[in-house]
């Protein structure tokens, strides 16, 4: 094991609930239903993605022209950015700072593959940009989640194969991007979201290097 690349939203920070909310602010006020079952769908991918589902939801796929979409994909990302503004480093969700100071002692590579253009900023509030080796330019990125090509440079930026990577994420469509990376997936929920994960922890208070290791050589033998 060489390397562990991380998401962000939902597995660094709770930040998977604003994203939630800022949609969700939007969906209500173009009177579309929103849930969190509904989603579960656009965690992982870009902001233009989440929004052409959201309106198909509401049958308002024909009703915005391209510049109305990107209107709306402001508005979104004006209130989600309110609430990110807050964040600090005690937002850091369980485990993971220790994490984060293991892999870099034990000299294993860190990167972060997320789909936000606010992964930086959010990283910075955060305090914890130092431990990150590599953070993937997602405007970089050709093909989102599930495509692997995010998971893929991460490991092509720190040098490593990807089968000798672990992947953590929250998303399916981040599993899905993990397992066709090659790599060793790591599902952040319940089992039945992370279906296509090698294994799967409630929280990540439950993730160390040590079970990151000895999961990772068991799945190897
Ligand atoms: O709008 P942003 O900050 O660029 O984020 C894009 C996407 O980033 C992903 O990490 C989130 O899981 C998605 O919910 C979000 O839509």
């Amino acid at each position: 094991m060489k390397a562990v690349i991380f998401d962000l939203d939902g597995v660094i920070t709770d930040t998977a609930e604003y994203h939630f909310q800022a949609w969700g602010s939007l969906a209500e006020a173009l009177s579309i239903p929103f849930d969190r079952e509904f989603n579960e769908q656009l965690k992982g991918i870009s902001r233009t993605e989440s929004l052409d589902k959201i309106l198909a939801r509401g049958n308002l796929s024909n009703t915005f022209s391209e510049e109305g979409k990107q209107d709306l994909a402001v508005r979104k990302n004006t209130e989600y950015q309110r609430l990110i503004s807050a964040l600090t480093p005690a937002d850091v969700l369980p485990g993971i700072q220790a994490l984060l100071k293991e892999l870099r002692e034990a000299k294993i590579g860190i990167a972060l593959a997320s789909a936000s253009k606010n992964a930086a900023f959010i990283l910075d509030r955060l305090e914890l940009a130092h431990y990150f080796d590599s953070v993937v330019d997602v405007t970089a990125i050709r093909n989102g989640k599930p495509d692997p090509e995010i998971f893929l440079a991460g490991a092509a930026n720190l040098g490593v194969r990807p089968a000798d990577c672990i992947g953590i994420e929250d998303a399916q469509a981040g599993i899905q991007a993990i397992k066709s990376a090659g790599m060793f997936a790591v599902g952040v929920g319940t089992p039945s979201q992370m279906q296509e994960a090698d294994i799967v922890v409630a929280t990540t208070a439950e993730l160390s290097l040590s079970m990151l290791e000895e999961h990772f050589y068991e799945f190897k033998k």
